[in-house]
């Protein structure tokens, strides 16, 4: 029998008691022995819940407990969570957490203690929620060499877009509404919006999948606030979507580079046609070629299945942090994202449109798109460098007003 503790009760970590409890008798096979909750630790009380017997408010006594094995951390955030990992690591209890912002920021530390000690921790829930991505990437796809992981990575963001771009509505409804359905923080929904969720689980895939630590303060971020209903509108006129995506891509040099932006996707491509709050990540590998990972990003039980999943891992014991594992890297190693050379959508304001048409060829080269757009254009400008792009708005007249410049990005 192993007996695993779960910490922070919410809707991942009510969710693995759940799984826990329905599935009992296939999880036991699974992993070969039954596996049941001892300790449910959560600030909070929960009268009447049919856990209540094994609430407890002190980590100390889990900690203490030689009896647990397994602990699941879904507390969120660094702190206490950190900490509590730490000690449980330390002391010789796997930990499986669906916490991205503990795994992007001290990912390579837990797992390097996690290895000298023979024991797991895993964290398959932190990116895609249930949707299989990091066992994909770390056990199947071993005999490949990565060159680039692109994707929809928070759900919140692409359900927000799909609503704008299907009903029209504008960035404050569409923010409402997801708030409302319980997918975006009610209190402070910036996770989700300027793009700091996907920028964590970038992190995570472009560490794993390059082997070094990236750390999301040197990501790049931005997020969908600046996204109206016109360039939803546009985009979809010139044949494109606009998608939240982040990537990490390797550049022959060995540099990785990686950023979280708002971009146009051909209308045609798979991830393109990823909507409401589906998740879609696509892997470039050398063996393999593209794959694409697609589902449910969230969500108490799809969540719960992998964080489970991941315990019934952690009873196998097999050494998985051969290559399940990164190092944190002294030296510099990530390029500047400007450095890639891109085609880009522009929306421009303040003229005629003949006017604002021949200024965008003046500055950037003839675009190889121009419509009409409200007060303006909109167009696609030939590829160039982040260094040229800049040089080209630089050299716009002070009349013409860029109201939305945007990457397009090939996926
Ligand atoms: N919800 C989802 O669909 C997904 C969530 N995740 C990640 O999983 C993690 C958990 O998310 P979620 O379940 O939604 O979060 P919740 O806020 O629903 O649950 C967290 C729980 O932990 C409790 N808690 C806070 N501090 C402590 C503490 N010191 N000791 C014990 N318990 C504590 C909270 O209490 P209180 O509310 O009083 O603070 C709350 O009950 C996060 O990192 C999240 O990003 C990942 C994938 C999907
Ligand atoms: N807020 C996240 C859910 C958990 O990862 C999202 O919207 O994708």
């Amino acid at each position: 029998m192993i007996q695993v503790a779960i910490i922070g009760y919410g809707t991942v970590g009510s969710g693995v008691a759940e799984v826990i409890e329905r599935n009992a008798e296939g999880i036991a096979r699974k992993a070969g022995q039954p596996i049941a909750v001892k300790y449910i630790c959560d600030i909070r009380d929960f009268p009447g819940d049919p856990n209540e017997g094994k609430l407890c408010k002190d980590f100390g006594v889990v900690l203490k407990d030689p009896e647990v094995s397994v602990v699941v951390e879904s507390i969120g955030g660094l702190k206490p969570a950190y900490q509590f990992v730490k000690d449980s690591l330390l002391a010789g209890k796997s930990v499986v957490t669906s916490n991205k912002e503990l795994v992007a920021t001290h990912g390579w530390e837990l797992l390097q203690i996690a290895k000298e000690r023979g024991i797991q921790f895993l964290f398959e829930a932190s990116v895609g929620g249930g949707t299989p991505i990091i066992r994909p990437i770390y056990q199947c796809m071993a005999a490949n060499e990565f060159t680039e992981i692109a994707g929809i990575l928070n759900g919140t963001t692409n359900f927000m877009l799909t609503k704008m771009k299907r009903e029209d509505l504008s960035f404050d409804e569409a923010l409402k509404l997801a708030q409302s359905l319980g997918y975006a923080e009610t209190t402070d929904p910036s996770a989700d919006v300027d793009g700091h969720d996907a920028c964590r689980k970038i992190c995570i895939l472009g560490s794993l999948a390059f082997g070094r630590h990236i750390f999301p303060a040197q990501v790049p971020t931005e997020g969908i606030r600046a996204i109206t209903t016109a360039d939803m509108a546009a985009a979809g006129r010139l044949g494109y979507a606009i998608k939240l995506i982040g990537r990490a891509k390797r550049l022959e040099d060995g540099r990785v580079l990686a950023e979280v932006c708002p971009a146009l996707l051909p209308g045609e491509s798979q991830l393109a046609s990823v909507s409401d709050v589906y998740n879609g990540i696509l892997v470039r590998s050398d063996m393999l070629g593209d794959v694409l990972f697609y589902g449910r990003g969230a969500g108490k039980l799809p969540t719960a299945s992998a964080v489970v999943s991941d315990i019934i891992d952690c009873v196998k014991s097999e050494d998985v942090h051969r290559t399940l594992f990164w190092v944190k890297s002294e030296e510099e190693f990530l390029a500047d994202p400007a450095e890639d050379v891109l085609r880009r959508y522009l929306r421009l304001e303040g003229g005629s449109q003949e006017a604002l048409s021949k200024a965008a060829a003046a500055a950037f080269g003839a675009p190889e798109l121009v419509q009409p757009s409200g007060e303006g254009i909109v167009c696609i400008l030939p590829a160039q460098s982040g260094k040229a792009f800049a040089a080209g708005i630089a050299a716009l007249p002070d009349w013409a007003k860029v109201a939305t410049a945007l990457k397009v990005l090939p996926y």
